[in-house]
């Protein structure tokens, strides 16, 4: 892999903002974000900040932003750090744009609502002449960009692939461990959204800690269970992307899907929320109709599902998780 190669980010949010930047503070990658508002490549070239998406914070003079798709033309490495829901179009979108054998990684945590597929496989589909990989684990966007120590998984086809990527990625502050499991890397952050969502709905309705756990552990073994049933590796999930993302996101007050649930248990649905980003809520559903699919049990998840879809209120969720028939734990 070319020494300093040139990495793009698609995707000017707060997530990408923050991996543009902490990539591009070590110096080792030429690194442009690639934005849709003049406003934002001026915020970041005049001032070198994204006041929209991370306000505050002050990033790497290094960076490059631009609105120009043309600068994918010689990009190895691109990231695409949009929604989970927005990866199919923006793929569609940029594929004339994007160099033959780059690898673009999805670093969005969620499965295609529409079909109920891997993000993977949907960059796949859209993109067949690049390499597509996943970046994925426990680490809030302002986090990163501030420059606070964090360590996230990336998994490519193959491991040395992926320590490929590491190695050009990954800074004094931000560290990437290499996985060739990218259906378990993806899968643990999508399905970590989910419980974090249920971790909220336990605080909102002042349930406890003691059900929090029990949600993290169980959820781990729901995790474990679909990966398995998509042919990944079910121990990925009590690594970074899984078990690590679900105890920050679970737990921290940081996270836009722990407020969310936060808010159902409170007052039994989200009226009021102010439209930031959830992708629990996308994905609880994707997740439920897929497990029933492929006979995977995940009880957590059909709640949370029914629960944000105003099909189920909370006193009777408890009382079915509660009321299952009695099981060995493994
Ligand atoms: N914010 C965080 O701390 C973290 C977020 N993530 C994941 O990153 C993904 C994005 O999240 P955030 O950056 O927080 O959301 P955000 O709402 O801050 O930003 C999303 C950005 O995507 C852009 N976008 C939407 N559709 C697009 C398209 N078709 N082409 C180009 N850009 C498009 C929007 O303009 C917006 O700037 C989510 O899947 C999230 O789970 C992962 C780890 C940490
Ligand atoms: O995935 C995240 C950190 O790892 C961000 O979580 P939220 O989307 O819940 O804010």
């Amino acid at each position: 892999m070319n020494p300093r190669p040139h990495v793009v980010v698609v995707g000017a949010g707060a997530f990408g903002t923050a991996l543009a930047t902490v990539v591009a503070e070590t110096g080792e990658s030429r690194v442009t974000l690639l934005a849709r508002r003049d406003e934002t490549v001026l915020d970041i070239t005049t001032h070198h900040r994204n006041d929209v998406a991370l306000p505050g914070i002050v990033l790497s003079a290094a960076l490059e932003a631009t609105t120009d798709r043309d600068i994918l033309r010689h990009a190895p490495i691109v990231l695409f750090a949009m929604p989970s829901q927005a990866q199919r179009e923006a793929a569609r979108e940029l594929a004339p744009h994007l160099m033959d054998g780059a690898t673009v990684i999805v670093c969005a945590k969620g499965m295609e609502k529409a079909s109920g597929r891997l993000l993977t496989d949907v960059l796949e589909e859209e993109l067949p002449r690049q390499n597509i990989a996943v970046l994925s684990g426990p680490g809030f966007a302002a986090d990163i960009a501030r420059g606070l120590p964090t360590a996230m998984v990336i998994a490519a086809q193959t491991l040395e692939q992926a320590a490929d990527l590491a190695r050009a990625l990954s800074g004094p502050t931000f560290r990437l461990y290499p996985s060739a499991d990218r259906i378990g890397v993806q899968l643990g952050g999508a399905l970590k959204n989910v419980l974090a969502i249920a971790c909220g709905v336990v605080e909102g309705a002042g349930l406890g800690d003691s059900a929090r756990a029990a949600l993290i552990s169980r959820g781990l073994a729901e995790m474990s269970r679909f990966v398995a049933a998509h042919g990944g590796d079910a121990s990925t999930v009590s690594g970074l992307s899984g078990l690590g993302d679900l105890v920050l996101t679970g737990t921290s007050h940081q996270s836009r899907n722990l407020r969310f649930g936060i808010a159902l248990g409170k007052q039994g649905n989200a009226h009021g929320w102010p439209g930031e980003l959830v992708e629990g809520a996308f994905a609880a559903g994707v997740a439920s109709k897929v497990a029933a699919e492929l006979g995977v049990d995940m009880p957590i998840t059909d709640a949370v599902a029914a629960i944000v879809d105003g099909k189920l209120d909370l006193t009777t969720a408890i009382s079915a998780l509660m009321t299952r028939p009695i099981t060995r734990e493994f």
